[in-house]
């Protein structure tokens, strides 16, 4: 059985170089790899896969030859493995989400040294229940957005010590939300930061954080 319903995913807005928010282009992950042509497109690709799949019924033709491909990529990428340093997925800044696909997309619109605001768009892939974004998914959104913060000026090294979560309404999948977040203040190694998330003027949830500036040789 198959329904034809409009399909609700924005167009992409992740452009195919890494652009920076300033507007210059780079090449490379925040710590110097270069980054192969397309990278940010492919990781786009199967984000699209994850909300496809997770939307999908597949007949049995599809499955086996889903599983067929998906077993050949494995092998490949296998062999091009490298080690934790030299990887590229979530190195790379200036791409929504860091292209870490366990983290939720977030496009900035408007950063500075304290604070940014932007968009996310959450896909079949996050969904709880009901139509609203998995509860999960919302701390991982705000861990990586505030740990961001937490490494703007001196680009130190710093760890969650705490994230508080509240859930105010639910945030709806398909839906483009609105992201904030701010330093609150800093106290030597303390970053308190602050996030919310928004349907248009609605608080959906909202976040405070401790990161801590890891100290020499710390892990
Ligand atoms: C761009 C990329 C963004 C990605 C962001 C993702 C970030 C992450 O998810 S990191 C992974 C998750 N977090 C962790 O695994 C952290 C595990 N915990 C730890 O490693 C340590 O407990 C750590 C580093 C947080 C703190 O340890 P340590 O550096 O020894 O701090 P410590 O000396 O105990 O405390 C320092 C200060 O912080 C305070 N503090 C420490 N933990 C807490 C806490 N949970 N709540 C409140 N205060 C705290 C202490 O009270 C102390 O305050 P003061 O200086 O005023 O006395």
């Amino acid at each position: 059985m198959s329904h034809e319903s409009p399909d609700p995913r924005p167009e992409p807005v992740a452009p195919a170089a890494l652009v920076r928010t300033d507007g210059s282009v780079t090449d490379r992950t925040w710590d110097g790899h270069l980054v192969p042509e397309g990278y940010s497109d492919m990781i786009d690709g199967v984000r699209e896969l994850l909300d496809r799949i997770a939307a999908a019924v597949p007949g049995a033709d599809l499955v086996a030859s889903t599983t067929k491909a998906v077993a050949e990529l494995n092998d490949r990428f296998a062999e091009h493995a490298v080690a934790e340093p030299d990887q590229l997925s979530g190195r790379l800044i200036t791409v929504p989400g860091r292209a870490q696909l366990a983290v939720p997309a977030v496009h900035i619109d408007e950063i500075g040294e304290d604070g940014m605001s932007g968009h996310v768009w959450f896909g079949r892939h996050f969904l709880g229940s009901n139509g609203v974004v998995h509860g999960g998914a919302i701390p991982m959104l705000f861990d990586d957005l505030l740990g961001r913060f937490a490494i703007v000026g001196g680009g130190a090294r710093s760890r969650t010590a705490f994230l508080h979560v509240d859930y105010r309404s639910v945030a709806p999948i398909e839906t483009t939300l609105r992201v904030t977040a701010h330093v609150e203040r800093v106290e030597g190694r303390k970053h308190f930061l602050r996030g919310e998330l928004l349907d248009g003027d609605r608080l959906c949830a909202e976040a405070s954080a401790l990161f801590l500036t890891l100290k020499d040789g710390q892990q």
